[in-house]
């Protein structure tokens, strides 16, 4: 018996000639919470990809829930992950509480003739308020904030009662304090939520939740550190991945990253 809820075999992924992720293991266990940290174009959203059964690599095992991509339906496997997007395609007006119950049917919009259960409302109402908009709780979509906008996803991933949230560079354009709420909305709902295992994305430390306990830092498709957090984020970690002297520090559980000065001349500014 394993509590593992994901797990990546040696994991490659080709794209055309390009070999984008050459060999990565990764195992998440119930409870953890994982940075997947790196450059840009490093394989963050690829390896993501197949965390929540959106993609097959080209070689390697992955399984999600116990669970192997390519012996089972992807789509019934995705029920059972919750999701976190900040490019949620949702094009109609729905209000915060109908957007939370799409949780539930696993859709983007509101099904046809679905209705739900006075207890699935009353879910929906009580993860609202969990992410603290109970007061937002008849605001349309389109009206909300950024901000507003992430707290719903995370209320939305959690209404279908996953074991596994992912969740892809959620504070990616919101100001520092909508960030900041955001963070604080994670750490609250993973701290209220002990046996669910989640992956967050990013390229800023800053941007990692107080309740990151392991990091997999990657470059090129390659890791670079893998394991517990403050083992994993350290400044020769973060320099070897983005290619770059960093100092890493960590304070009250948060990261801060301040890049050293590269050495690189610049030109001579014209006045
Ligand atoms: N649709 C595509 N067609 C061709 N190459 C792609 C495509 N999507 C991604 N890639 C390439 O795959 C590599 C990994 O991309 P990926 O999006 O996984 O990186 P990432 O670490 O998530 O980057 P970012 O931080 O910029 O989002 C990059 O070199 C990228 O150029």
């Amino acid at each position: 018996m394993t509590d593992a809820v994901l797990k990546l075999e040696d994991v490659t992924f080709r794209r055309g000639q390009d070999l984008i992720i050459r060999g990565l293991s990764l195992t998440v266990h119930r409870g953890e919470h994982w940075a997947l940290l790196g450059p840009n174009g490093a394989g963050k959203s690829t390896l993501l990809n197949f965390c929540g059964a959106w993609a097959h690599p080209t070689s390697g095992v992955v399984s999600v829930l116990g669970r192997r991509l390519g012996r089972v339906e992807l789509q019934a496997l995705r029920r059972d992950i919750g999701h976190v997007d900040p490019r949620h395609p949702l094009r109609s007006p729905l209000s915060v509480r109908e957007v939370v119950l799409t949780g539930i049917t696993g859709t983007i919009e509101t099904p046809m003739r679905w209705t739900p259960a006075a207890e699935q409302v009353e879910k929906a109402d009580s993860l609202i308020a969990s992410v603290g908009l109970a007061h937002r709780r008849t605001a349309a979509w389109p009206v909300l904030s950024q901000g507003e906008r992430g707290r719903v996803l995370i209320a939305r991933a959690l209404a279908g009662d996953p074991r596994l949230l992912l969740l892809d560079e959620p504070t990616t354009g919101l100001d520092v304090a909508a960030r900041e709420q955001l963070l604080e909305t994670i750490a609250h709902v993973v701290s209220a939520t002990p046996d669910l295992a989640s992956v967050i994305v990013t390229h800023h430390l800053e941007e990692l939740p107080a309740t990151t306990t392991h990091a997999l830092l990657i470059s090129e498709g390659l890791a670079v550190a893998s394991g517990r957090a403050e083992a994993a984020i350290t400044s020769d970690a973060i320099s070897r991945a983005f290619k770059h002297p960093i100092d890493v520090q960590r304070t009250e559980g948060r990261w801060h990253a301040r890049a050293r000065a590269s050495g690189v001349r610049l030109g001579h500014v014209a006045h």
